[in-house]
């Protein structure tokens, strides 16, 4: 959290709304925020960024990359302008790196820092301090990086980048485009051809983005997945980059109007690239009225309006398969669920376990506060649809995903619901409630 964030919890309550209507924006793309920060960090001359993501997990990349030397700042007409310093030139930060409540940004950070020699401390919140970075200390020590972290491989931890990396070869042992992203970055100050396979396919905005930035980056796809292939020591290009909105945030106002009867809103401008429209396949499988309209292509990626009108939807099985295509949608999709006629299953759920929660647990406690059965296993959860009673209160762990959700739920339940903690939606999301309650919805603090 920032400086901003109040110190105390803040609960919400979501109640009985009537029907949605309007066409609203949804803020940037958290993914290629990010991406495009650290890209431009380290491309030479003067990135822009229009439509960047000014959510609390960005701002700490960008904070992040300033501190590293690559002056990242926001002028007064809303553009962002980050001074690269080339991909050599990143330099020991003076205090500690704070990434807050954001994966993401620790993740690809210590790639991008692995393989220049300076040294640098990682800190995050007390949620970020608990999941894995093994995942990417691990490929990333091959190279030669040193760390130093808290035990079992957590934040805090001190990266030692090397002085003579060893390019690698790596392949993923989870599906996650955050492990992908931090082994390529590695390799672009890495003399030779390091490669990442990546056996099922994940979000691929770095090898796009990385592309438009000049990077010697190629993907072949072999019969054992994706070979990415980033060939090291070359300058990038500073770019002009358009943030289109993001899927994983339209997710909220999308099954907000499909499970509020009467509702039709059109959210404009959302990227639809196809490692992130996992969602959208599922809801309209289960019978959602959501149609793309106005199909375009900007920044490198298929962008749309989403048309979306109240539906009844239907049970179904999600294929292990999708899961990629949709990680950060399962909470959401989980309460559209159970507002459908019949039982959903999902299937491949066991990276829900490391995120900002064990979102898997949580969204089973909030079914549960709210009168959802539901069945789970390590990796599979089932919500049986009729309709939500609400009435429960819901245990955020500080984690923004659980906090949205189950503030949708409350528009089509029979009782309001309350969530504990909305100060995280913050981190990806900062005018989620003003959005929801201009379309028609009923947020507002808890007495
Ligand atoms: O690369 C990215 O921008 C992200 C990758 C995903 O994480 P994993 O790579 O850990 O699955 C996702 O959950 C996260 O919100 C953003
Ligand atoms: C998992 C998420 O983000 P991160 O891993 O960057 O914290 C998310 O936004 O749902």
């Amino acid at each position: 959290m920032t400086s901003h964030t109040p110190a105390d919890p803040l609960p919400l309550t979501s109640s009985r709304a009537g029907a949605l209507n309007g066409r609203i924006r949804v803020p940037g793309d958290k993914s290629m925020s990010h991406r495009a920060l650290m890209f431009g960090a380290i491309a030479i001359g003067e990135t822009t960024i229009r439509g960047l993501l000014e959510a609390e997990d960005v701002i700490n990349t960008a904070k992040a990359m300033t501190a590293l030397g690559a002056d990242a700042t926001r002028g007064p007409d809303g553009v962002w302008r980050v001074q690269g310093v080339g991909v050599a030139g990143l330099r020991s930060p003076a205090q500690p790196l704070d990434f807050g409540n954001s994966g993401t940004g620790v993740r690809l950070a210590m790639g991008l820092m692995a393989t220049t020699p300076l040294t640098a401390t990682c800190v995050g919140d007390a949620s970020l301090s608990k999941r894995p970075m093994g995942r990417v200390t691990v490929p990333l020590s091959q190279f030669g990086t040193q760390f130093e972290t808290a035990e079992g491989n957590r934040l805090p931890l001190t990266l030692k980048g090397a002085r003579n990396p060893v390019p690698v070869t790596y392949t993923l042992p989870v599906a996650s485009a955050q492990v992908k992203s931090a082994v390529l970055l590695a390799g672009l100050n890495t003399p030779g051809k390091t490669t990442v396979i990546e056996p099922t396919p994940t979000r691929d905005h770095t090898e796009r983005m990385l592309k438009g930035f000049g990077a010697k980056i190629a993907v072949e796809k072999k019969a054992d997945g994706n070979h990415i292939t980033i060939e090291g020591q070359h300058e990038l290009k500073a770019q002009d980059l358009d943030v289109p909105g993001d899927p994983s945030s339209a997710a909220f106002p999308m099954v907000a109007a499909l499970i509020t009867p009467g509702s039709d809103i059109v959210i404009e401008n959302i990227m639809l690239n196809p490692t992130r429209t996992g969602l959208i396949d599922t809801l309209v499988e289960m019978g959602g009225n959501i149609t793309i309209e106005n199909r375009r292509l900007a920044g490198g990626e298929e962008v749309g309006d989403l048309h979306v009108k109240h539906s009844q939807l239907k049970g179904i099985t999600v294929p292990a398969a999708r899961a990629p295509s949709m990680i950060d949608e399962y909470p959401v999709l989980s309460v559209a669920a159970s507002f459908a006629n019949g039982v959903t299953r999902m299937e491949g759920l066991e990276e829900l376990r490391v995120k900002e929660s064990d979102r898997l647990a949580a969204v089973e406690a909030g079914l549960h506060a709210n009168g959802v059965t539901t069945r789970s296993g390590h990796d599979w959860l089932e919500v049986d649809g009729g309709g939500a009673r609400g009435g429960g209160t819901v245990v955020t762990h500080m984690d923004h995903r659980i906090a949205m959700s189950f503030l949708v739920m409350g528009l089509a339940s029979a009782e309001a619901t309350k969530v504990d903690d909305s100060r995280f939606i913050a981190t990806s999301f900062p005018d989620f409630t003003g959005l929801m309650n201009g379309m028609g919805a009923r947020l507002k603090p808890a007495a």
